[in-house]
């Protein structure tokens, strides 16, 4: 449904993204993600065609550019403020944009914004202005939505809302595009995870192959495992002793798997070392960096 291809945009002469290329199916979850400045807020502004580039971009096989922008009449947007008018009330501001009042009710109350949403914006919180921005992202059935730090100032509940209304709409085939440096909260939601350094797209991966690449090592257990660590050792295979535990490399399971069925020895323990999201993609940044060095 979204198309991005060869993609270059610039600031003045300043180049800021180099040769993006993805592409986003109906109902993915897209998680940009990426340091400081890397360029995230710049792709989504540049697909929304409102920055200099080069190369193209196709939604729904429309074609967005600098000046046209009729592709984008099914996509909502949350990029930096969300645009409110202080002195109009919640819902006058919704409606400003609604073109169904069913539609709109339906979101306020999924947003649980009931309790302020007749009140004048200029007495909201960070929080609620937020949550007033994202509501109105999700007006009129969007087939696309794209939130720049969209979890910016909400409080542990309004989180949860907003991640369910995101599930939500996903599953009722809306696609996301979302931005945040919250990971823990992001993973819970994405399906794709597109990460940026630089200006560069350095992975794009479904969520679950990601986890699962970056899962190398298992802790392994078996009914003799001195046998086995010599068995491993003979073999040479390498693993590391840690407590009770030989610590292997995922991609020599099945090799050691077949040599302890050999041996008539028995796993009694397997479980893949747990590393964080965030770590994980420390350690992709830092691999990144190591393979620019190396060249
Ligand atoms: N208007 C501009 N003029 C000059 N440089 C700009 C401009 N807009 C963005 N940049 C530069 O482009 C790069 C990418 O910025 P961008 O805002 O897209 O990063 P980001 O990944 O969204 O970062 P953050 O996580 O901090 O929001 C940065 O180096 C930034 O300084």
């Amino acid at each position: 449904m979204l198309k991005v291809s060869e993609v270059n945009t610039f600031v003045g002469k300043k180049k800021i993204t180099s040769k993006i290329n993805f592409e986003i199916s109906l109902g993915e979850v897209v998680g940009l993600i990426g340091p400081n400045g890397a360029g995230k807020t710049t792709i989504m502004k540049t697909i929304l065609g409102v920055m200099k580039f080069t190369g193209q971009i196709y939604l729904n096989h429309a074609v967005v550019t600098e000046n046209n922008h009729q592709a984008l009449s099914k996509v909502g947007a949350l990029i930096e403020h969300p645009a409110i008018y202080p002195y109009l009330s919640g819902r006058e501001n919704l409606a400003l944009y609604a073109h169904d009042q069913e539609d709109c009710q339906q979101i306020i109350s999924l947003l649980q914004m009931s309790a302020y949403i007749d009140k004048k914006c200029k007495g909201y919180s960070l929080g609620m202005k937020q949550k007033l921005g994202i509501a109105i992202t999700l007006l009129n059935k969007p087939k696309l939505v794209i939130l720049d730090e969209p979890l910016n100032g909400l409080d542990v509940e309004a989180t949860i809302v907003v991640r369910k209304i995101i599930v939500k709409y996903a599953n009722e085939g809306t696609t996301f595009l979302i931005s945040s440096h919250i990971l823990s909260e992001l993973q819970k939601v994405m399906t794709r995870i597109i990460l940026i350094n630089h200006g560069e797209i350095v992975v794009d991966q479904k969520i679950s192959d990601f986890n699962r690449q970056n899962r190398p090592q298992y802790q392994v257990q078996t009914d003799n495992n001195e046998l086995t660590a010599q068995l491993l050792q003979t073999n040479q295979i390498q693993f590391q002793q840690v407590n009770d535990d030989l610590v292997v490399a995922q991609a020599d399971l099945f090799a050691i798997q077949d040599l302890l069925y050999q041996q008539r020895q028995h796993f009694i323990k397997l479980a893949p070392i747990a590393i964080s999201f965030e770590q994980l993609i420390i350690n992709e940044l830092n691999r990144q960096r190591g393979e620019k060095d190396a060249k």
